[in-house]
């Protein structure tokens, strides 16, 4: 079989029912796909043996907005804990918001119930970090791409092995993986498997939840220039999430840096790693070693004190300032303005550094 090779991609088929699978490559288009406003995301804390009770929340997103321009890729970046996958799971409307707004082509996800976002759930999908690994292992991979159509009632069961061809095709694997099982690959081809399943409904929008982390490095290259190989191909919009700097900045146009529920700095993939506007990505940019000696010989690092604080209890005023090595009096006592500190570059900062 072959093993990490890309294969050119065919053009989708043509559907007759269910959703629109003709997407065709047509490029980034200047106008937001995702519009994400104030989105929250509170986990109630219950305690009690007999009666529980509500003794409080988890704020695990508390109030994020951004927009994702149609075949555009955001870089959602923070250490573990933050709120990423949260968010994620929220836009998708797998983790139900506890307030905000979620609006995908300009329909409006949030508002949505029943029957009607069960069929919008197409246009949506999320890679995971080990795609396969939470689906059933008796499914072969003919079963594992042919379900999301089957939930969404597309197509007759010829048409969707046809599309699975095609789909794997794709993303590099040939015909004959339909008959093998998730064991029998490896953790690229796996990757692949699962960045497949989720094409199959050819969605506007993919989450990609850590899509690279438990890979070799040489593998996850290759699947990233699959990703973006796929996003033209098929005009796709990303939004991914990882802890690690260098997969986001290879993958992004947009980069958001998240603390404890909130985004701390956005702006464009380069200003962000060129001119880090705040402490907390300023202290993420330094931990990361740089390939030349001589720069890696002065690299300064910013070392954070203590650990991420508990999001059920976070600080007053700026969350991050219990860690920052710039904090002062105000920082306790206000929460920074989310504020525009240069043209497309937001920060939440009460000081220029
Ligand atoms: N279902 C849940 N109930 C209660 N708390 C939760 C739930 N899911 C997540 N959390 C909490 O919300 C916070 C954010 O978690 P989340 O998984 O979104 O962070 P993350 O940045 O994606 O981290 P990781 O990369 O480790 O997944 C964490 O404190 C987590 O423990």
């Amino acid at each position: 079989m072959s093993t990490e090779q890309h294969a050119e991609p065919h053009v989708p088929a043509q559907r007759t029912e269910g959703p629109d699978l003709s997407t065709a490559a047509t490029g980034p288009v200047a106008a937001p796909l995702l519009e994400v406003e104030d989105l929250k995301v509170h986990f109630p804390i219950r305690r009690g043996i007999v009666v529980e009770r509500v003794v409080g929340h988890v704020q695990a997103v508390d109030g994020v907005g951004l927009s994702i321009d149609s075949g555009g890729t955001y870089g959602l970046v923070g250490e573990s804990g933050c709120g990423k996958t949260t968010f994620g799971r929220a836009v998708l409307r797998l983790e139900e918001p506890t307030g905000g707004r979620v609006r995908l082509g300009g329909d409006e996800v949030t508002a949505m119930k029943g029957e009607k976002l069960r069929r919008f759930r197409s246009k949506m999908q999320m890679v995971f970090q080990d795609p396969l690994g939470s689906l059933n292992p008796r499914h072969n991979v003919d079963m594992l791409l042919s379900e999301p159509l089957k939930v969404h009632g597309v197509g007759s069961k010829a048409e969707r092995r046809k599309l699975a061809v095609e789909t794997l095709d794709a993303v590099g694997l040939p015909k004959s993986v339909l008959e093998r099982f998730p064991h029998e690959f490896s953790g690229g081809q796996r990757q692949r498997l699962g960045i497949a399943r989720a094409l199959m409904l050819r969605p506007d929008l993919i989450v990609c939840d850590e899509p690279v982390s438990a890979l070799d490095v040489s593998i996850q290259a290759q699947v990233m220039n699959l990703l973006d190989e796929l996003q033209d191909e098929f005009g796709l919009t990303y939004l991914v999430i990882a802890h690690d700097l260098a997969v986001v900045r290879h993958l992004s146009d947009r980069v958001g840096v998240m603390y404890l529920g909130k985004l701390v700095e956005e702006a464009d993939s380069e200003t962000i790693y060129e001119h880090p506007r705040h402490p907390y990505t300023k202290a993420l940019l330094s931990a990361v070693p740089q390939p030349d000696p001589e720069v890696e010989a002065n690299r300064e690092r910013i070392i954070l004190k203590g650990d991420l604080p508990s999001p059920a209890n976070p600080p007053s005023g700026c969350r991050f300032r219990t860690r920052c090595p710039w904090a002062e009096d105000i920082c306790a006592e206000v929460e920074p303005e989310w504020r525009e500190a240069a043209s497309g570059h937001k920060v939440a900062c009460h000081f220029d550094l």
